[in-house]
């Protein structure tokens, strides 16, 4: 399958999170991935610093467009994070090991945190370009067919053998999303939901599309759930989040399909209210240690 030859030592990636620790001179505390389109959630960084994938040894690169390929380190509401714009897909190629790295790299960097984001298409017909989806479980269907990030070898260094994923996304921080989307005005766009993951590239055919309703998937996307079971493997606290890009094909006779370039369009104009929700709820997640950007 691929997908276990060559991963990485637990030495590779130490190299890696202590070259990132020399260079930032930070321990952050909270990771971000940015879903596609989303990298602007890094604007709102205080104090940051880039480093470009290029730039980091042994780090893989970005070839999707809405994923420029950098890791930006600074404070969001006086919490040190690092964010990453520009995710790695299975689509691309990548074996899901190098999909996934980047979690075990924010654990040595000490991070306590997840917060991931997918954009995605809704299943749901409630579901409107533009809503939020605060995940509340996955359903992984890519894992289901053996490509499981875990497979292979324990690495006992992060976690144990067979990790439960039944309370992946943590219940506390999902009802703080909650309360926070409606505290900056937003309940009418925020929802609870249930993610499914495809492997891409192709979207959803029709008869998939309506399948996923039926097995109660409320968005769907290309991505999170390998990233979210090494977070949960190595004992990071999880919060997702779909941004609805595009709205999903339930009947045969509609002719309008997804295109990359409309769910990037749709993302950026959810810059506002995600740079709004993203800060806050990492002032949730975050404890008032003193920061890099001086300012508590
Ligand atoms: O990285 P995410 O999951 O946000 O990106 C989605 C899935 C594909 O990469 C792409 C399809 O438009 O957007
Ligand atoms: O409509 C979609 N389907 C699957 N993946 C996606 N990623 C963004 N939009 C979509």
């Amino acid at each position: 399958m691929g997908d276990v030859e060559g991963r990485y030592t637990y030495k590779q990636l130490k190299e890696i999170a202590d070259f990132l620790k020399e260079t930032s001179k930070m321990e952050p505390k909270v990771g971000i991935i940015c879903g596609s389109g989303l990298g602007t959630i890094a604007d709102a960084l205080v104090d940051p610093l880039v480093i470009n994938y290029s730039q980091i040894p042994n780090f893989p690169r970005s070839t999707v467009k809405g994923h420029s390929g950098s890791l930006v380190f600074g404070c969001l509401s006086c919490v040190p994070v690092v964010v990453m714009k520009g995710r790695f897909h299975f689509y691309e190629g990548y074996p899901m090991w190098k999909v996934t790295m980047p979690c075990r790299i924010f654990k040595l960097l000490g991070c306590s945190y997840l917060f991931v984001s997918n954009a995605a298409g809704s299943i749901n017909p409630k579901y409107k370009v533009g809503d939020i989806i605060v995940l509340r479980d996955h359903i992984y269907y890519v894992g289901l067919s053996g490509y499981n990030p875990l497979r292979g070898p324990n690495e006992w260094e992060f976690g144990p053998r067979f990790p439960p994923t039944s309370n992946c996304y943590d219940v506390d921080l999902r009802k703080a999303g909650m309360r926070i989307a409606k505290e900056l005005g937003y309940e009418d766009r925020f929802y609870e939901g249930v993610y499914a993951a495809l492997a891409g590239p192709s979207y959803e055919s029709v008869a998939e599309a309506r399948m996923l309703l039926k097995c109660g998937v409320d968005s769907v996307g290309m991505s999170t759930i390998p990233e979210v079971l090494v977070a949960v493997h190595c004992g990071l606290t999880v919060f997702g989040i779909s941004i609805v890009t595009e709205e999903g094909n339930l009947e045969w006779a509609v002719t309008k399909v997804p295109n990359h370039l409309e769910v990037l369009a749709a993302a950026q104009a959810m810059e506002k209210p995600l740079r709004e929700f993203v800060t806050a709820m990492v002032k949730f997640m975050g404890n008032k240690k003193p920061c890099r950007c001086g300012c508590c």
